[in-house]
């Protein structure tokens, strides 16, 4: 649906050249939701601006639709704008209008006659759960209602691909939550194809079926959300994926655990499959040990539980080697050593 291929972008300052894309290939399939991570400067906008042809690549192709937007004509580039809505970090509503008046702004350059453009407004409100604010100015919402609009606003001419450009980031945590669901409800009632870009990892695990991860202008890795997260070949994916695992432990706090669990050890790795605790359970029954989860976290990801626990086990040596050999046949075990962070 969206694809680049070979694609750079050199922006020509006057003492210098900044190379924002290079060599960037990856492709967007109909109906999913992909999401591009990196941090600042790493060429995520960049990357977006050009799908829409806001900025033209210095090399490589990129095809949306299977048409090359390079090749196409200003009436067509119309045509392919209005396909391709465009969700903002800053909202970008006017705020001299109402929030019907920037509802029906896409819908009145479109030329749909007064009564299409009250239903078409009427529908995208209730999609996004705002009914009654038609009458309401930006500046009387607050900053989740104002993205609820801006993604109404982008959905108004039924568009097929939808670009989030960190929709969430001005937000916080709870209302990142209930607009990524909204995002979701976008991709799955109406089949619309989603690329966004963020700095959160939260929201390519909330949200997002396959990842780029970009650094420097390039693609570091990318693959589907749970392949990258089980199996993370780069330090900066690692730390991405840190940031929302939360199972790392500091030394002062496995040292302050230290003191209270006198038994070894070990950190538990789930990838998909097993579930914690009959694993566990039945393990240290079977060989007749204590045990206690003193730390981790265990997510659910695309359908498969993903994350870590340290625990604790309690009992002989050679018990514990006994149940940390049979837990071996379905979870990664190591020990936790104490440079562990
Ligand atoms: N119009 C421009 N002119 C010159 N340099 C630019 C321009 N736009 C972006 N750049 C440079 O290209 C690089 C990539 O920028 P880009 O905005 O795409 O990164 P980003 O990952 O989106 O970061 P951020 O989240 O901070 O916007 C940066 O070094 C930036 O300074």
């Amino acid at each position: 649906m969206i694809k680049f291929e070979q694609v750079s972008k050199i922006f020509t300052l006057p003492n210098r050249k900044v190379n924002a894309l290079e060599k960037v290939s990856l492709s967007v399939k109909k109906g999913e939701i992909f999401g591009v991570i990196g941090f600042s400067g790493a060429g995520k906008s960049t990357l977006l601006r050009l799908v829409n042809l806001l900025e033209r690549p210095s090399e490589g192709r990129i095809v949306v639709n299977d048409q090359d937007v390079t090749q196409i004509r200003p009436k067509e580039l119309r045509n392919l704008r209005r396909r391709i809505g465009m969700v903002f970090q800053t909202f970008n509503l006017f705020n001299s209008r109402t929030v019907y008046g920037n509802l029906a702004y896409p819908l009145k350059l479109a030329k749909l006659p007064k009564a299409q453009i009250d239903a078409r407004v009427k529908e995208l409100l209730q999609f996004v759960g705002l009914e009654d604010k038609a009458d309401s100015y930006p500046e009387q919402l607050s900053g989740g209602q104002k993205q609820r609009v801006g993604i109404a606003r982008a959905l108004a001419n039924s568009p097929d691909i939808l670009i989030c450009d960190e929709a969430t980031s001005a937000l916080d945590p709870e209302t990142t939550e209930d607009i990524l669901r909204l995002l979701k409800k976008v991709n799955e009632e109406y089949q619309i194809t989603i690329l966004l870009i963020t700095h959160e990892m939260n929201v390519i695990r909330s949200i997002c079926d396959r990842v780029a991860v970009m650094e420097n202008g390039r693609v570091i890795e990318q693959g589907s959300v749970f392949d990258v997260f089980a199996n993370p070949q780069t330090k900066t994916t690692k730390n991405f994926i840190r940031s929302v695992l939360n199972d790392q432990l500091s030394p002062k706090l496995l040292s302050k655990i230290r003191e209270h669990h006198a038994g070894r050890l070990y950190r538990l790795v789930f990838r998909g499959g097993a579930t914690s605790e009959p694993v566990l359970s039945r393990a240290t029954r079977k060989h007749n040990l204590d045990y206690n989860i003193v730390y981790g976290s265990i997510n659910e990801l695309q359908g498969a539980l993903f994350g870590s626990l340290i625990v604790e086990l309690i009992g002989a040596d050679d018990e514990v080697n006994k149940v940390v050999e049979e837990l071996r046949t379905t979870v990664e075990v190591r020990e936790v050593v104490d440079h562990e962070s």
